[in-house]
């Protein structure tokens, strides 16, 4: 539990994040077993969000028969489909889950997504044509796009402000095991993709039951005046009675709370845009989305196995599982570095580190032959190939470790309360259109323009983002959400250190 307990409240690296405000909150006692609880029950989302979107490649190996009718062969373009319409529907679920959050509140927001989960799962599992398989991925990916958005939220909302970095990348690295269990089931189940597919029923009733054990977030029950269920809440998180605590903790949430009843979605639309502070937040929370995907992070996700099989290697899908490996391992990584070293600086050390192993990916494939019409690893020299796999794994663990998890940091503490549902549910959108883009171009950029220019381009993508995150992200490490408003309202807050 000492990664969750008190030894930050004096550790010299995390009070170094920066010199903003300290939070004025006081710190948890003793109640590490409650938050691990807490985060491990509403990361299962992120579980499912990795495992849906992950499971599908093995799937898609052997579906075909079964989907397939004399008229209607399954073709490329009905797997291209499939795969794509997770994202689809993620996109979908995104725009909308904000605004049902706020509205409803977070957990009811979680349940929806276990139900759309487990219908999805057990929909596609007995799916017979590509339109009931393809139908079954968009509920699916409703939910994944409900559960990106809700679980960050949830758990920022409820989370210690000195713990809210680490405990949002704890959802995260749910993300990234749920990838990789869904490679290892995918490899050991092989043809039976209908279990495959349905297993993710499971988790998601598991959750949707511990979800009634579980409060709701004190600043929704706030939003909707009910103070004393918030102080219940509240004694819970911190692991006190004390009533003067509760009560400065309510008030100090308070002041970001709008009041009156709620305004009509063009109204809190007007205000996100023309706000300064809250169109800051706006503009940072989707270009670090746009960049989370278009670095091509996915492209080696979903791809990794045709691109080690173009370039020679024998078994492709368990070099792939590195990718999912690495990632997973250097989330961890990321886990233990987010409140001690800031999320600026991890941001971007992981966006330059990245650059560099895109271009070493490039070079790499320099040195290759025509990877579309090569087919033999005799023809694959070895230099250059070994080359393409390092630079891949650097670039994966300089992801992981920070752009992997930033965004989705981000997006839920850096909105005022007033336009928290709307603000996330754009950056949400933003993240799941470019997810779509890019897994719908890569094939063909690769067969248009080679890896190598393919890989130079994302790698630009990531020089993009460092200037920008160099200009305009600051460091919210150790402040408490309502303080975060502050930063941006005057102007970007960032210290030039
Ligand atoms: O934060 C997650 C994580 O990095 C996953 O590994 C990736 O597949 C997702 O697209 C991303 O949103």
């Amino acid at each position: 539990m000492a990664v969750l307990g008190h030894e930050d409240d004096h550790d010299p690296l995390l009070s170094s994040v920066s010199s903003s405000p300290i939070c004025t909150l006081p710190e948890p006692e003793a109640r590490g077993s409650w938050l691990w609880i807490l985060t491990l029950s509403a990361g299962i989302s992120g579980l499912l969000f990795g495992y849906d979107t992950a499971s599908i490649s093995s799937a898609l190996l052997y579906l075909a028969p079964s989907l397939s009718t004399p008229a209607n062969p399954v073709t490329t373009w009905d797997k291209s489909l499939i795969t794509s319409a997770t994202s689809f529907g993620a996109l979908f679920g995104g725009l909308v889950a904000g605004v049902c959050a706020d509205r409803w509140g977070r957990r009811a927001v979680i349940w929806i997504a276990d139900a759309l989960f487990i219908i999805g799962a057990l929909w596609q599992a007995w799916a017979t044509t590509v339109t009931v398989m393809v139908a079954g991925r968009i509920i699916v990916g409703v939910g994944v796009g409900v559960g990106s958005l809700i679980v960050p939220l949830y758990i920022s909302e409820l989370a210690p402000a000195s713990h809210r970095g680490r405990l949002v990348v704890i959802s995260v690295l749910c993300i990234t095991v749920g990838q990789l269990v869904a490679y290892l089931v995918g490899l050991l189940l092989g043809e039976r993709w209908r279990w495959v597919l349905g297993l993710g029923a499971l988790p998601a009733a598991i959750q949707a039951a511990v979800m009634f054990l579980m409060p709701e977030t004190p600043r929704w029950q706030l939003l909707r005046g009910r103070r004393s269920a918030a102080a219940e809440t509240l004694s819970r998180v911190y692991g006190t009675s004390e009533d003067s605590k509760i009560s400065s903790l309510l008030d100090e949430i308070e002041t970001g709370i709008p009041t009156g009843p709620a305004p009509p979605l063009l109204s809190t639309l007007k205000t996100l845009i023309q706000v300064p502070g809250n169109r800051r937040a706006l503009i940072i929370a989707c270009y670090l989305q746009f960049l989370q995907q278009a670095c091509g992070f996915n492209s080696l996700m979903y791809f990794s196995a045709t691109i080690f099989a173009m370039i020679g290697f024998h078994n492709p899908t368990a070099v792939a599982m590195v990718v999912a490996g690495t990632n997973a391992l250097f989330t961890c990584f990321a886990f233990h570095l987010i409140d001690r070293i800031g999320r600026r600086r991890m941001l971007l050390w992981s966006l330059a580190g990245m650059a560099m192993g895109l271009m070493l990916c490039s070079l790499g494939f320099l040195g290759l032959p025509d990877i579309v019409t090569t087919r033999s690893a005799e023809e694959t020299p070895l230099l250059p190939a070994v080359t393409v796999v390092v630079a891949i794994i650097l670039f994966v663990s300089f992801y992981a470790t920070g752009l992997g998890a930033i965004p989705w940091l981000c997006q839920s503490e850096f909105f005022p309360m007033a336009v928290r549902g709307v603000g996330t549910g754009a950056a949400t959108a933003t993240n799941w259109t470019w997810n779509l883009i890019v897994a719908a171009t890569f094939l063909g950029i690769l067969e248009r323009l080679g890896g190598s220019w393919a890989f130079a381009g994302y790698s630009a993508v990531c020089l993009l983002g460092w200037i920008l995150s160099w200009m305009t992200y600051p460091e919210t490490g150790g402040l408490a959400m309502e303080e975060i408003e502050g930063v941006l309202r005057d102007g970007w807050g960032v210290k030039h250190t």
